[in-house]
């Protein structure tokens, strides 16, 4: 890349010390008009078809868009006709408003108030350049000029609609590529327009002004505004929309900060389609402001239908990072987000304001489940293992075995270099633990009370050790430490029980119990957990046990001998 300087100059500073929007908050929803069918439609490699363009129009409804710019009806056959259908069979909802856009163009006019005949309520949206590069390149006019252009417009419009009273009208003017124009000129022009049009607190018009192309950071979009706001005539009778486009990557900061600048109204589409790197994202816009708790008057309830909407139409794939509804924005790989994600749940009571670490939103506000919250893969530790056990399989594991079994996990992870589905996690807790039967495998066994008050428990089990059966006995204060007993005598073993838990997974006729038991081997060798799972607790607390014996020796094969047995059969 070249030197910068000699190729680029920084955005001029708007002169405003005693701007007032950094202090403003918003605390109401803007009016909001989606420009997917016209600005969103031109940017498109394929523009829509009438199919498409209605559908996309009766999503827009749905999701509560009052006013929608239907597309620009001069410069298509297409966009014609789709007015036509609108207004012809009554597709306009009564309380939505369509747009259409024009450039100051006599014929082009006269053949937009053509598509128009017969609508209830319509906005006339013209624009022309206003930029001094475009005065210079495109239009080869000085200011005069220009304005001349924006009022013979406004004129037009106006005598053309003095001519079909039976549509509401609105005046909608765009000084376009605002961004790049002075100033002064952006107010004389937009005042030269309403000098036409003559705006009143009850018939106001829109001037819309347009970051064509952002150009600068979003406080410099904000001072133009505020500057824009303080300085325009007929401020009372003016609706101030702002239409940010996403050259920079902040279309979403500008737009917001312009509200707090005095902007009434936004344009932009779903999911930023438009133009190069697109208009401003009103989906994020509504949905920043839910997060704030201010009610965005638009409804992303059920966001993965508008998603595929907008897919469909715009023939373009959302990213899977867009914000609220990208197919990963509710997923955490990521150890240390997942064990805060899954304590922030487990603390969340019903009703609570939310505040769960890591989602900004509750994905069920937007019709997401918490289905995809965690995933596992090499980045991910033993927060988000043992949530997708608990999740899809009831298996609450103790603190120690989590960080035993997250170990076997990683192991997996890393040598797959692969994500880890719930149903693979399983897989491996089953056959790690719960499906140990070799080469110690707990086929019987009878337990009764010893002494007056059953102070001491005893045990007879009939066990198989490789291919023989062995019936082995022992006592204890509970069965668990009496087959514990009995495992240390016949097999010349020191097993202690150092932790033991139990809890139901399942419900009704189904439930089964899960004993988790931590065993301890004598001397300095490490303890090891062993999981049993059966539809009584206590077998499933014996079952524990042996999972926890056969991992020892699955570990050091010498170490578990034959039981000395009373009794062999087989
Ligand atoms: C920032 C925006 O998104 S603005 C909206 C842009 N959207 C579109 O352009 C999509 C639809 N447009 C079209 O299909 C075509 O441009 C049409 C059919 C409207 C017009 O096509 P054409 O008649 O071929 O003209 P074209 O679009 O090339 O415009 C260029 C001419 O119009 C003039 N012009 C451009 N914009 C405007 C305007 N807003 N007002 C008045 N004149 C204008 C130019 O100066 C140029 O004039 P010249 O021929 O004397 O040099
Ligand atoms: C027509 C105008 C509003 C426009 O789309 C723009 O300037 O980006
Ligand atoms: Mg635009």
């Amino acid at each position: 890349m070249m030197q910068a300087d000699k190729k680029y100059r920084p955005f001029q500073a708007i002169s405003l010390p005693d701007r007032q929007w950094p202090s403003q908050v918003i605390d109401t929803a803007p009016r909001w008009c989606s420009v997917d069918l016209r600005d969103g439609n031109q940017a498109l490699i394929e523009p829509m078809d009438a199919e498409r363009k209605i559908r996309m129009f009766r999503t827009l409804c749905e999701i509560g868009f009052k006013e929608i710019e239907i597309g620009f009806p001069a410069a298509s056959q297409t966009d014609f006709d789709f007015a036509r259908q609108l207004i012809e069979q009554d597709l306009i909802p009564e309380d939505v408003t369509v747009q259409v856009l024009c450039q100051c163009r006599e014929p082009l006019i006269r053949r937009t108030f053509e598509a128009l005949r017969g609508a209830k309520r319509a906005i006339v949206h013209i624009y022309n350049s206003t930029s001094t590069v475009q005065r210079q390149v495109v239009f080869g006019l000085d200011r005069a000029g220009i304005i001349d252009i924006a009022v013979g417009g406004a004129r037009l419009t106006q005598t053309l609609a003095a001519k079909q009273p039976e549509t509401e009208w609105v005046f909608q003017y765009s000084p376009e590529s605002f961004t790049g124009t002075e100033l002064e000129f952006a107010v004389d022009i937009c005042n030269a327009v309403n000098a036409v049009w003559q705006p009143t607190p009850e018939r106001k018009s829109i001037v819309n002004l347009p970051a064509t192309v952002e150009m600068a950071t979003p406080n410099v979009y904000a001072d133009q505004i505020e500057w824009m706001s303080r300085n325009l005539a007929y401020r009372d009778s003016i609706v101030l929309s702002v239409h940010p486009h996403n050259d920079r990557g902040t279309a979403v900061a500008a737009a917001e900060l312009a509200v707090m600048a005095g902007a009434d109204r936004i344009e932009g589409t779903l999911f930023g389609n438009g133009e190069r790197t697109g208009n401003v994202d009103l989906v994020t816009l509504a949905l920043n402001l839910f997060t704030q708790g201010i009610d965005p008057e638009l409804d992303f309830s059920d966001i993965n239908t508008v998603a595929r909407c907008a897919e469909y139409c715009n023939q373009l794939p959302i990213h899977p990072r867009h914000p609220y509804v990208g197919e990963l924005v509710f997923t955490a790989f990521s150890g240390s987000h997942q064990d805060a994600i899954k304590k922030g749940f487990a603390a969340r009571r019903e009703g609570d304001i939310w505040d769960i670490p890591y989602l900004p939103i509750d994905p069920k506000d937007v019709g997401r489940s918490y289905e995809a919250v965690i995933r596992v893969n090499s980045q991910s530790g033993k927060g988000g293992v043992s949530y997708l056990l608990e999740r899809d399989h009831g298996v609450v594991m103790p603190r120690l075995l989590q960080i035993e079994f997250s170990q076997i996990v990683q192991d997996l992870a890393d040598n797959s270099g692969k994500e880890l589905d719930s149903a693979t996690l399983w897989t491996s807790f089953s056959g790690e633990y719960l499906e140990r039967t070799t080469p110690l495998q707990l086929l019987d066994y009878k337990t009764h009370g010893e002494g007056e008050h059953h102070e001491r428990e005893q045990i007879t089990a009939t066990i198989r050790y490789r291919s023989n059966e062995h019936i082995i006995s022992g006592s204890g204060n509970g069965p668990i430490a009496a087959f514990v007993d009995a495992l240390n005598r016949h097999c010349a073993l020191s097993l202690q029980v150092v932790d033991y838990r139990e809890h139901a997974t399942g419900k009704g006729s189904d439930a089964q119990a899960i004993a988790y038991v931590e065993i301890g081997f004598g001397g300095p060798s490490p303890t090891l957990f062993g999981v049993g799972q059966a539809g009584n607790i206590l077998t499933a607390s014996l079952s524990a046990v042996v999972s926890a014996v056969n991992r020892a020796a699955a570990r050091r094969p010498d170490w578990l001998q034959p039981p000395e047995d009373e009794r062999r059969t087989g």
